[in-house]
């Protein structure tokens, strides 16, 4: 029988991935099969580390420093990229910031940045590989959202603004390639311990606690738990699968969470 979770060959871009939920996502692409495009704009001394880490657990690995902001490098590193390792298969927009500052107190330039790397370079980036993907009618793409594409929270306004919109972005794209074969979703990942979320994780920290108590599963999660879905949406087992997004979230949005004086 085919193995409908078969990526063997195929070729995954992952921005912003030489460590984090990037970084998990392309180990667990890596070891289904795929070959892994590490990306990050802040050295190429990380680049390589990060490669030099797949390629010690057996995954085939390259990696290209670019700034998923700027069109220019976008388009320049794309044509490298298909032109030294081969098309673009899978795509996954994960590069991403975030600023905790409450709105009232918020620089315009701050939230535009926000915007600028968490919604418009996944449009950026998406448009120019989409066009091969379109040409071959064959692509898959994954848009990493957020809970903050769902829920608002103090602080994090643009944040959740650009994770919305991108939750938006992800249907529209949906709607105008699915037609060519291009299956476009997102995940949304719930509360993961990495670098992001270092500064809210500190034991004894009041929202360490509040995630705990307001996720069914009770824990942070491990960013390898989010292998799966990337495996399942880059994969002929998502081929009819399009303009979802795949919460990843220890339950999350299942529930309004619990008084603190229930178990
Ligand atoms: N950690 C969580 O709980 C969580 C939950 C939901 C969604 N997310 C999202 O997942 C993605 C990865 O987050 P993470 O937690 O691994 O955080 P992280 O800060 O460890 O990783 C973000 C990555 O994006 C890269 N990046 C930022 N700007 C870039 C640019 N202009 N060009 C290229 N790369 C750039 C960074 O260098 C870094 O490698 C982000 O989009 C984030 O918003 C994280
Ligand atoms: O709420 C915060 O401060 C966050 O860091 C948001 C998380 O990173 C994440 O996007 C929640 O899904």
């Amino acid at each position: 029988m085919t193995n409908l979770f078969d990526i063997k060959g195929k070729i995954a871009l992952i921005t912003g991935s030489t460590h984090g939920l990037g970084m998990a996502m392309a180990k667990g692409l890596g070891e289904a099969g795929a070959t892994i495009v590490v990306n990050g704009n802040s050295s190429q001394q990380k680049i390589d580390a990060a490669v030099a880490e797949l390629k010690k657990e057996g995954i085939n690995a390259v990696g290209y420093k670019f700034n998923v902001t700027d069109e220019k490098e976008v388009i320049d590193a794309i044509k490298k990229i298909e032109t030294e390792v081969g098309p673009i298969a899978i795509l996954i927009n994960n590069a991403g910031i975030i600023k905790r500052i409450p709105l009232i107190e918020m620089e315009v330039a701050d939230f535009k940045e926000v915007i600028d790397i968490d919604l418009v370079s996944p449009f950026i980036v998406s448009k120019h590989v989409a066009k091969g993907m379109i040409e071959r009618r064959q692509g898959k793409i994954i848009n990493i959202c957020s809970m903050m594409s769902e829920l608002g929270r103090n602080t994090v306004g643009a944040y959740a603004a650009a994770k919305g919109g991108l939750k938006m972005l992800t249907k529209n794209m949906a709607t105008e390639w699915a037609k060519y074969n291009v299956q476009i979703n997102g995940i949304g990942p719930g509360y993961f311990a990495t670098e992001q979320t270092k500064p809210i994780r500190v034991d004894g920290h009041p929202f360490n606690d509040f995630i705990i108590s307001r996720t069914p599963a009770a824990k942070w999660g491990d960013p390898g738990d989010l292998a799966g879905a990337a495996i399942f949406l880059s994969s002929k087992a998502s081929d009819f699968v399009n303009g979802h997004i795949l919460y990843v979230d220890g339950g999350i949005l299942a529930t309004i969470g619990k008084p603190s004086n229930e178990e």
